[in-house]
């Protein structure tokens, strides 16, 4: 059986004297869609950056793709990101002096790989943005931005993808659009791990872990945005099996 992605055991976050992660263990299944859902607040985020290695527990173990974060150097996860590894952050994370192309294949460029312009322009064509390549990142708009920090990732062929709230400033087609993209991923055996708070678009993951106060009530497979609903209320359903 393939190991999952990535485990986690007692993970806690605590920021100041505030408990944000009070103990959460689950395993993320490799080559599949993970979603991450919950009221505002209740520390999505936070656990998406502890299971991706940007923040660092107070306690427990977070394990990615084998590695125990806990041992490994900065250096260590800079080349995670750089081979194996991409985040489509909420806040895009764009280098505004770039042009839409320029930021896709900057993770190339900063890795002295082989730099495609053309598949940097396609992919921007695919997420709509096909008469937007040129254009100064600090241009564009939220939707576009966000676009475009999901090709950089694309552009990466990275095998383990995170993305923080990816549809979140996204018309409803748009969206559709991200989505299938991310669902096309996991199709093709790439892990997707997504925090969002649509939960028509958390309905489209295999797996959907269900957050609350920090916490993790519920952990559902293939789900219906209902079951998910249904799951989010306090004394709701605790585990639902579907039929993903
Ligand atoms: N770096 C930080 N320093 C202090 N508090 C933080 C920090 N990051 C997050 N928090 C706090 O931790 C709590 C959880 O935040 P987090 O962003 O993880 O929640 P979320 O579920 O993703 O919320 P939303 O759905 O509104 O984006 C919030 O109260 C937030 O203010």
């Amino acid at each position: 059986m393939t190991p999952p992605a990535i485990e986690v055991e007692a993970l806690a976050k605590t920021f100041g004297n505030i408990p944000v992660l009070r103990g959460i263990t689950a395993a993320i299944p490799a080559g599949a869609m993970t979603a991450i859902v919950g009221p505002s607040g209740c520390g999505k985020s936070t656990m998406l950056f502890c299971l991706a290695g940007l923040e660092r527990p107070t306690d427990g173990r977070v394990t990615v793709l084998g590695h125990d974060l806990s041992r490994l150097s900065a250096r260590a996860v800079a080349r995670l990101y750089r081979d194996r590894i991409g985040f489509v952050f909420q806040t895009y994370n764009l280098i505004p002096s770039l042009s839409a192309r320029e930021n896709v294949v900057l993770p190339r460029r900063l890795a002295g790989g082989r730099v495609d312009l053309a598949a940097a322009d396609a992919l921007l064509a695919e997420m709509g943005l096909g008469d937007r390549q040129r254009v100064g990142a600090a241009l564009l708009s939220s939707g576009e931005q966000q676009r475009v920090a999901l090709a950089r990732v694309l552009a990466t062929d990275a095998g383990l993808v995170f993305a923080d709230e990816p549809t979140g400033a996204l018309d409803t087609h748009t969206a559709a659009v991200v989505l299938g993209r991310l669902r096309t991923l996991a199709d093709g055996s790439k892990t997707v791990v997504m925090v969002t708070h649509d939960l028509d678009a958390a309905s489209l993951a295999d797996h959907v872990l269900v957050m609350r106060d920090g916490r993790l009530p519920a952990t559902l497979s293939g789900p219906s945005a209902d079951e998910i609903r249904r799951a989010m209320v306090p004394g709701g359903a605790p585990l639902v099996r579907g039929s993903r």
